[in-house]
């Protein structure tokens, strides 16, 4: 019989909505109890095997591909890349609040590109240059996509980020991670809120994610990951490894553990002198790290 490949985009109470990686038509299919006596359960993102028996509409699972990665809130495997959105206005969103996402995108070794969304909204020339300031401090480190659903910048440049790859939203609530989706493809049709957790109620009581296919291309989870800003899980020692502009200094500090926070003859520190790592990035670092100190 012919095996086929798909991804698990959807669960239900017993099967699982698969689809098809040839077509890109959706199937139901069932998870024959040997995965549940083995006690492996498929997630969100996994690339299946399946097939289809003769005068049958459902499909039976047959293989489950080996994980890539495996992200726990939102529930999702596989995942290629995090799309960190963020606005400098409505929300105003300070730089610690992104590296804070940058610091929890790094440590899952996830890539990352940063959309700048609601540029329509940056006006005057304080905040072109506040605009320009932000470019200069992350785009050296991280792709930085400036955008907006007035203007529609770079929307072209967006659907290719996006193409044939999953991605997972990340970005502060109002910040426009809707409504970009919806700009990019107007097939989605969310609601505007549609992808956040709202707590205690509605369809995000439960904790599955489902993948929403992309018209051009690819998936985007339904829930925005990283939502929780509060690093649990990360040592703050651990921290300096989510600054990547610091790696290629840390070995020539005179500590072989330097944390760049308090030790003198300290690299990193020296190249934040000499403008060669951003004094806001450093500064930040140094408030995460003390907030972890506590
Ligand atoms: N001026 C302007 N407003 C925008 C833009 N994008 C979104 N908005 C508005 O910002 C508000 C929040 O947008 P959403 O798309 O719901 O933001 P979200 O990030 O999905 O928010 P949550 O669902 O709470 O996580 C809405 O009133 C949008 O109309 C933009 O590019 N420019
Ligand atoms: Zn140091």
């Amino acid at each position: 019989m012919n095996w086929r490949k798909g991804i698990v985009i959807r669960f239900h109470s017993n099967t699982l909505t698969v689809r098809d990686l040839e077509t890109n038509i959706n199937i139901e299919c069932y998870l024959p109890g040997k995965f549940k006596l083995q006690k492996i359960r498929p997630i969100v993102g996994d690339y299946v095997e399946y097939v289809v028996e003769k005068n049958h509409e459902f499909g039976v699972i047959k293989n489950i591909l080996p994980r890539k990665n495996e992200l726990y809130r939102p529930k999702v495997a596989n995942v290629d890349q995090v799309i960190l959105v963020t606005s400098l206005k409505e929300p105003k969103v300070d730089y610690i609040i992104v590296d804070k996402f940058l610091v929890l995108v790094e440590k899952e070794q996830l890539d990352v590109v940063i959309i700048l969304n609601k540029i329509d909204l940056l006006t005057s020339s304080e905040e072109k240059k506040d605009m320009q300031d932000f470019l200069n401090i992350y785009n050296p480190l991280y792709p930085v996509i400036p955008t907006s659903k007035i203007t529609k910048d770079n929307i072209q440049l967006i659907k290719e980020v996006l193409k044939d790859r999953v991605s997972t939203l990340a970005g502060l609530s109002g910040v426009g991670k809707t409504s970009l989706l919806n700009m990019l493809d107007p097939d989605l049709k969310l609601r505007e809120g549609d992808i956040s957790p709202k707590l205690g109620r509605g369809r995000h009581t439960t904790t599955f994610a489902q993948l929403l296919p992309l018209k051009f291309g690819g998936f985007v989870v339904d829930t925005p990951g990283f939502a929780d800003l509060t690093l649990l899980g990360i040592d703050k020692d651990e921290i300096k490894l989510y600054f990547p502009e610091f790696l290629p200094y840390q070995s020539y500090c005179s500590f072989s553990n330097c944390s760049h926070v308090y030790e003198p003859e300290c690299a990193v520190k020296e190249a934040v002198e000499e403008g060669k790592i951003s004094y806001i990035r450093y500064n930040n670092y140094c408030v995460i790290y003390k907030e972890m100190e506590q």
